[in-house]
Formats: C-alpha cells, structure tokens, sequence
C-alpha cells in the first residue's frame, strides 16, 4: 500500500455522526453505525495524491487516543450535532487540545451535522437522500426539532481556534469558508465538506514535500536497533 501523502482526522463527541459522515461520503449511504471503538481510516484518492481520513471514537474512554490520530494532520473535522448544544461545548474543552500534534499549518473545519432533524434544516431532496438499507432507507422521517446550535456559535468557535493557534486572521481561511452544516443522513453537504477540505489539504502536502521527510518514526520500517551484551544498563 501506498503511503498516505496527507491525512485529515474527524475529531468530536460520541453520537454526532462522525462515522456516518465518513461512510456517507466513502460509500455513499447512511446506514446503522456503532459506536466507534478507537479508530479507524479510510483512503481517498483526490487528484494524484493519497489521503487517509481518520474516524476518531468520541466515547471519553478513548480520549487519550485523540492526539495520537492527530500527529502530523493536515486538517482537522471538528464535528458537533446542531440539536446538541453540549456537543459543540465538548469541541472547545475537550478535543481541541488534542490538535496540538497536527501540523502548524493544520487546517480546521467545524461541522454541524444532523441539520435534517432541525426544523429550519434543508429538505431532503432526491439526489441527497436514500441509499440503501437502515434509517435513511426506511421512509419514516423523524419529528423534526428546534435546533441548539446556530451557524454563529460555529464561526465563534472557529475564531476562537485561530486565537488558541496564536494564528492570524488573513494567513488563514475564512470561517465562513471553513464552517459548514450537513446531514449524514440526507447527503446535505457532505461532498461540498470533504471536496473542499481535499482541495485546501494539497497545497499543505506540496509544502510539506518541500520540507523533506516528516519527523515522525515508521513503524512498518522501524527496526529496532541491536542490543549490546551491556546495552540493558546505563
Ligand atoms: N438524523 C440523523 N442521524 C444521524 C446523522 N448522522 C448520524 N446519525 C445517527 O446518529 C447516531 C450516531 O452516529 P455515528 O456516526 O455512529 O456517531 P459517531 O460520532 O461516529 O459516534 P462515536 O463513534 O461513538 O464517536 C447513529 O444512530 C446515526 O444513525 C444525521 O445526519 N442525521
Ligand atoms: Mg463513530
């Protein structure tokens, strides 16, 4: 298999449909999901390039993991549920320390996703909606709610980002760009998400091309070196 040249990573709470986000995209249908146990990645090919898309566990058991499957990122989802304030809340206090190992020149994205259950959310249109089995198949729509979460709190939660990065304002992109509102279910959005994300994450890839060889160690390759008959004590 071919080394990824670049990786995002899905970062977020449990339950607010990071995995069904990525399956929506990769194998363009909604269907029951469980929740995730560690992580898990999968590889797209955009253009000439290799990106691997990590899907991250949300449950607090597997925190620690987080700033594992960030190490070296070239961009990362910060997903919250629009129908969950506490989801969006979590992204600040919890997951986004976890981002400290991606690249300095990480991009972000935050994403709210399961605007179908929202009562302002869009409709579901023929193109998006179906595929296959599980709920989105099923036809029964669920009672649609007022939603939590407003697409400002999202945009101050992006500007807050760029504060805790001691970035600037015009050296990145702007939050309108880097914020969106989908629905795994319904399909809404979610091609525009991960296409622009794909399309912002080459250029980070060609920089890091022209700084050499990134700092991390390759487990496949990693051989450990030969122990000396004395090499166990200092
Ligand atoms: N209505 C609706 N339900 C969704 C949507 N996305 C996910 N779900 C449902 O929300 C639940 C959780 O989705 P997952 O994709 O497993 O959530 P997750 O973020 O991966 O959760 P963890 O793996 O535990 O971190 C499942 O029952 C999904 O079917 C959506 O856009 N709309
Ligand atoms: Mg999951």
């Amino acid at each position: 298999m071919r080394k990824p040249d670049g990786k995002i990573v899905l970062l977020g709470d449990m339950n607010v449909g990071k995995t069904s986000l990525l399956q929506r995209y990769m194998e363009r249908r909604f269907t029951d999901t469980v929740s995730t146990v560690g992580g898990a990645f999968y590889l797209k090919q955009w253009r000439s390039y290799n990106i691997s898309i990590w899907d991250t566990a949300g449950r607090e058991q597997f925190h620690g993991l987080g700033s594992m499957y960030c190490r070296g990122a070239a961009a990362v989802i910060l997903t919250y549920d629009v129908n969950h304030t506490q989801s969006l809340l979590e992204l600040e206090d919890r997951f986004l320390g976890l981002t400290d190992t991606a690249r300095a020149d990480c991009l972000f994205a935050i994403v709210g996703n399961k605007v179908d259950l929202s009562e302002d959310g869009p409709g579901e249109s023929r193109q998006e909606g179906g595929g296959g089995p599980g709920p989105a198949g099923s036809g029964c729509a669920a009672p649609r709610l007022p939603r939590q979460v407003q697409p400002e709190d999202a945009v101050a939660l992006y500007k807050k980002i760029i504060k805790y990065k001691m970035l600037d304002e015009k050296d990145v992109p702007a939050a309108e760009q880097m914020c969106f509102e989908t629905s795994a279910k319904t399909g809404h959005n979610v091609d525009l998400l991960f296409e622009t994300l794909f399309d912002m994450v080459v250029p980070v890839i060609l920089r890091q091309r022209a700084q050499g060889p990134p700092q991390t160690v390759d487990i496949a390759s990693y051989r450990p070196p030969a122990r000396t008959k004395s090499g166990c004590c200092a």
